[in-house]
């Protein structure tokens, strides 16, 4: 989708009903995906979602010689890492800035080809997300890493050697790295102050699947014994808890009410409680999680993210959404992005109205309190919001805007629609299924 072709109309006023299916999580997928490079047998991952982000990795393991295929049933991919080799640095680097998990190949190139190169990183835009952690760890295995212009050049002259590392920060991607390097590394790794996100766990599980030794405290502290060799696995990737969260925000924004097929209430435990508090309604049974506005009055709330099991942050842009609707004021705080608001001043445009705050709002202190970052926000409802043109900013600021379009009167021209499929798969699709007044200009409405 690229030009015109970027922008799309939304008719608000219309409640989005009906059923739409999840698959498998965008950040756990792309990260199994790199597992199976750890392998000497091909492995099987199932319930993939045809989203960008797979697409990037699928691209990148190609170009390390690792063959990628369709499996027996939809949504599964066979990956075979038998014949792994050194891939052209202007090809990696074609992929410079699509997104954040060529990061993750870091570990796993070292232990099969002793060297990598791992160019600029993509993602969103919410904050300056460095990655020293990463290299920090990287370097703790025994890992040398020059940068240059183009990228980052690892070497690992001998085997990379198990290591005790504590995290400043219980970073998602940097436990990745670290269990990911540690599984074939020698000895023991210890990590402690490590994220214990639902994805993590499942990648954990991967990693077992494929013969690695890894335990899991409940202090945070994850232990990795290092194997000299690993298989492959067969993994049916855990759904995606933050592409539920969105269409369940959808349906309390837009009065409307959504079954979500794949949701799972393990893994969204925090956010079905701030759900109920806000005054949404939700069933769960074996397959999936109804979500819905059950008429009345929207209820304000104190909402900070955190790492889990907190607040998820990915779940705070679609949220805030729905709590324009609320009646009161709604405090929200935002701990791991410190620059993951300004997306309201869109929602502002529109009507709704928010005021960002340098401080600490609604309890504790964060990383962010004294340095000056717009990351605490109160939000006044409930406000009537209006259609407007719409720049989109970033994957969860992108569906926001869906859903405020989607809320409003009026039409809305949203445009950068495209950087939605990075991490929603089939998006407008689903939309039309809900009964949204979608339209791509120049053509009649989808
Ligand atoms: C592809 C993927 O899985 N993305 C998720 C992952 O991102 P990602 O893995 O990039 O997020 P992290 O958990 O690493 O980042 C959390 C915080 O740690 C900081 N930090 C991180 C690494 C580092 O080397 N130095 C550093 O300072 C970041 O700037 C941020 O403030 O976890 C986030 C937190 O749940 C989610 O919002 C993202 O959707
Ligand atoms: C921040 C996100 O993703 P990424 O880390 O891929 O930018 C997200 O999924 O909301």
């Amino acid at each position: 989708m690229t030009g015109t072709d970027d922008v799309l109309l939304v008719h608000g006023g219309t409640p989005l009903e009906g059923e739409i299916r999840v698959r498998g999580a965008k950040n756990l997928v792309p990260k199994a995906m790199v597992a199976a490079l750890l392998g000497s047998e091909p492995s099987r991952l199932r319930n993939v979602p045809d989203i960008r982000d797979v697409r990037v990795v699928r691209g990148l393991l190609q170009l390390h010689g690792v063959t990628v295929r369709p499996g027996d049933e939809p949504g599964e991919l066979v990956l075979d890492p038998t014949h792994v080799e050194s891939a052209n640095v202007a090809d990696i680097d074609a992929h410079a800035g699509s997104s954040r998990i060529p990061i993750l190949f870091c570990g796993p190139l070292l232990h099969r080809l002793g060297h990598a190169f791992i160019p600029g990183l993509g993602g969103c835009d919410i904050g300056g997300r460095p990655i020293d952690f990463h290299f920090d760890v990287l370097r703790q295995f025994g890992a040398t890493i020059e940068k240059r212009a183009d990228g980052q050049y690892l070497e690992a002259p001998q085997r990379l050697r198990g290591t005790k590392i504590r995290l400043p920060y219980p970073s998602v991607g940097s436990t990745e790295q670290v269990l990911l390097t540690a599984v074939l590394a020698e000895g023991v790794t210890e990590l402690s102050n490590a994220a214990v996100e639902p994805e993590i766990e499942d990648l954990i599980c991967v990693l077992q699947k494929m013969g690695a030794i890894i335990s899991m405290d409940t202090d945070r502290t994850i232990r990795i014994t290092g194997v000299d060799k690993l298989g492959g696995y067969t993994h049916r990737a855990l759904p995606d808890r933050l592409e539920a969260a969105s269409w369940a925000s959808a349906a309390l924004a837009t009065e409307g009410d959504i079954y979500v097929r794949g949701a799972q209430q393990r893994s969204m435990m925090t956010f079905l409680n701030t759900y109920r508090k806000v005054g949404g309604a939700f069933e769960i049974d074996d397959e999936g999680i109804r979500f819905w506005h059950p008429g009345g009055q929207l209820k304000s709330i104190a909402l900070e993210t955190d790492v889990h099991p907190g607040f998820q942050t990915d779940w705070q842009q679609p949220l805030v959404v729905a709590l324009t609707q609320a009646t009161g004021l709604s405090i929200v705080h935002e701990t791991v992005y410190e620059s993951r608001l300004g997306f309201t001043s869109a929602l502002n445009q529109m009507g709704a109205h928010i005021q960002l705050y340098r401080e600490c709002l609604g309890g504790s202190d964060c990383r962010f309190g004294q340095r000056n970052f717009l990351h605490s926000a109160v939000v006044s409802g409930p406000t009537k919001l209006q259609g407007a043109d719409l720049v989109i900013p970033d994957l969860r600021g992108g569906f926001s805007y869906l859903i405020a379009a989607l809320a409003a009167q009026g039409t809305s021209r949203v445009h950068g629609i495209d950087l939605i499929n990075r991490g929603y798969e089939n998006f407008m699709d689903k939309l039309v299924e809900l009964g949204a007044k979608v339209e791509l200009p120049g053509s009649s409405l989808v």
